[in-house]
């Protein structure tokens, strides 16, 4: 049984005469892993950004769980909707549970500022959300390293304390922002088994990446996004078989980024995957 947690209804967004996302519809149903994948400059974050009110789409609207979402991050946030960055945006100097608690100021009744600063208020509510959050650390592989300043944890651990930082929110939605970039291969399979994990726990999951491997393996679902367009949508193997995708990956409106590695990691990346049947196709034009 599925049920739409998000729904983006024709989101459109424009910069002056750039059109950066054009009349994306997109959903993504509850348990499930989905992938947003395309060619550098195809429109990915500014979507992700659109979704999570961090821009205000030109036209269209974003919903959770049938609700239109006002476009206000912190709104957005509260809705359930979590989200890591393409770039690591931590508090470098505070420690691994401080993070995380900063993370969780939209289901305490203290405010950010108060989380920021950790006056008297923040300090009483201060024990139940320590809990919560050690149990955030634990799930994460983190919790012996509370008191560690985000600035000394290695890279592939930053990352993880992001979404441990997200997961704080407990939404019922997170948006990775490519998270095994940078990542060795041991990173990011434990990554893959963190989603998977992360899924289990009824969250589900929309993320933006660039290892095709990592998402073929992963996502239930794969949309792809070209020149901000929807080209294709569906399983890992409907993705894989559509040549326009390779295609896209190939073309030549991406000067400087024609793609090739990744195309040839669309060809490759099928051994592994689940070869589960095609279950849905949508397309939108052809590929240009
Ligand atoms: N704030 C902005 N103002 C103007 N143009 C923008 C802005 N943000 C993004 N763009 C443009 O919108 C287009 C889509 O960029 P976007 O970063 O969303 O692509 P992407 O698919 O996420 O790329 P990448 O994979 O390289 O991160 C690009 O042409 C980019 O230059």
């Amino acid at each position: 049984m599925t049920t739409p947690v998000l729904e983006a209804r024709d989101v459109t967004m424009r910069f002056g005469g750039l059109t950066a996302v054009r009349s994306v519809d997109f959903t993504v149903n509850s348990g499930e892993i989905v992938g947003l994948i395309g060619p550098n400059g195809a429109g990915k974050t500014t979507f992700f950004n659109c979704l999570t009110g961090l821009y205000v789409p030109t036209e269209g609207t974003v919903s959770y769980k049938g609700t239109v979402l006002p476009p206000k991050p912190h709104l957005v946030t509260k809705a359930g909707i979590a989200r890591t960055f393409q770039n690591i945006r931590l508090f470098a100097n505070m420690t691994v549970l401080e993070n995380v608690l900063v993370g969780r100021h939209t289901r305490t009744k203290e405010g950010l500022w108060s989380a920021l600063l950790r006056g008297p208020g923040f300090k009483k509510a201060e024990k139940a959300s320590e809990e919560r959050a050690m149990e955030l650390l634990e799930f994460i592989g983190l919790a012996d390293k509370r008191d560690h300043l985000a600035r000394n944890l290695p890279y592939g651990e930053q990352r993880k304390l992001e979404i441990a930082r997200a997961l704080a929110s407990e939404p019922g939605l997170l948006l990775l922002d490519e998270p095994t970039a940078g990542m060795n291969p041991q990173e990011t399979r434990a990554t893959e088994d963190l989603v998977f994990a992360i899924r289990d726990k009824g969250i589900a999951v929309l993320l933006i990446e660039h290892d095709m491997r990592f998402v073929f393996n992963l996502c239930d679902r794969v949309a792809v996004l070209v020149q901000g367009e929807k080209l294709v949508e569906g399983t890992s193997d409907v993705v894989q078989a559509d040549e326009r995708v390779v295609a896209a990956y190939l073309g030549e409106p991406f000067q400087g980024e024609p793609g090739e590695a990744e195309a040839t990691e669309v060809t490759e990346a099928g051994t592994g995957t689940s070869g589960d049947a095609p279950s849905t196709t949508s397309t939108k034009g052809e590929a240009k």
